[in-house]
């Protein structure tokens, strides 16, 4: 007979949005998200025998997203995932493990004749604020991370001494054009319920504008010999920063832009050190991964 050995389900890509309006000031700060909530639990028998009394229907599920998200705060994300997932906790005794993935998407403030509009807002870019947090009686895990941070340099970035041999063509550079799109996610130490999440709610945010600024910095102001040690670089710096984060990943892809002989014609330069116009490549692209945890 085969078991199931292993099984959750739920509700994915539903979208919220909130608003909050600062009554005295008029100022509107607004979120919108993607939610995705799989349960775990003792549900074996709705899969082998058709037991529909333990289904907990995925349309609850957006409901309750709904309106967790009208009784508590939305901000950070990691503390709305809690919320969140311990309601499921509660509410149904065979529910043991919650699963709840968050995508925030940029909504920032425009600048209006140099001042902050107080209910407009742009999209600055397909960059997103992530967490992805699983929810027990025994604790709960999180891990945040930022996604789709397109960045590029024009210079300061080489790659040489690398292995040369009959498989190899690509010649060594000392300068040459850098982009990617950051992907970076760190992950908690185990909290053992939704009280220790509000009380370290700072460091959330904070753990974000930190990996967000040290990603870029290092990025920008390294002289970088390889992906692979800017991404080292980087996930260093976001372990001293947050003494909660127990590791860090990067997944980085190498967007390759390729200079484009054009001697050819009337033996223009534009190699090298006269390298101007260059041909951006879709793909292949590297993709170099890492994850870094403390000793
Ligand atoms: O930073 C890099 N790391 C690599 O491993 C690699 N491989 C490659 O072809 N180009 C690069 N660049």
């Amino acid at each position: 007979m085969p078991v199931v050995s292993a099984a959750r389900y739920g509700k994915d890509n539903v979208r919220v949005y909130k608003v909050h309006k600062d009554e005295a000031t008029g100022t509107h700060t607004v979120t919108e998200m993607t939610v995705c909530c799989l349960l775990e639990g003792d549900i074996e028998s709705s899969y082998t025998v058709a037991d529909n009394s333990v289904v907990v229907a995925t349309d609850s599920m957006k409901n309750t997203i709904y309106i967790k998200a009208k009784e508590h705060p939305v901000n950070p994300p990691e503390l709305y995932a809690s919320y969140l997932g311990q309601h499921f906790l509660d509410q149904y005794s065979h529910i043991h493990v919650a699963n709840i993935n968050i995508v925030v998407k940029r909504w920032t403030r425009m600048i209006i004749d140099g001042k902050e509009h107080p209910h407009s807002f742009y999209r600055d870019g397909e960059e997103t604020r992530n967490v992805e947090a699983r929810i027990t009686r025994q604790g709960i895990e999180l891990k945040s991370g930022i996604a789709g941070l397109l960045v590029l340099k024009s210079t300061g970035s080489a790659f040489h001494g690398f292995i040369r041999d009959e498989f190899t063509t690509l010649g060594e550079t000392w300068d040459r054009i850098l982009s990617t799109d950051i992907d970076s996610t760190w992950t908690w130490n185990t909290l053992p319920n939704v009280a220790a999440v509000e009380k370290k709610v700072a460091q959330f945010d904070k753990a974000w504008e930190d990996a967000r600024r040290i990603s870029m910095k290092t990025f920008a102001e390294e002289s970088s010999p390889s992906v692979q040690h800017t991404m080292y670089k980087m996930g260093e710096q976001i372990l001293e920063a947050a003494p909660e984060v127990k590791s860090v990943t990067y997944a980085l892809p190498n967007k390759h832009y390729f200079e484009i002989d054009l001697s050819w014609h009337k033996g223009i330069k534009n190699t090298g050190k006269d390298a101007e116009v260059y041909a951006p490549q879709s793909g292949p692209n590297g993709l170099i991964k890492v994850e870094i945890s403390r000793s």
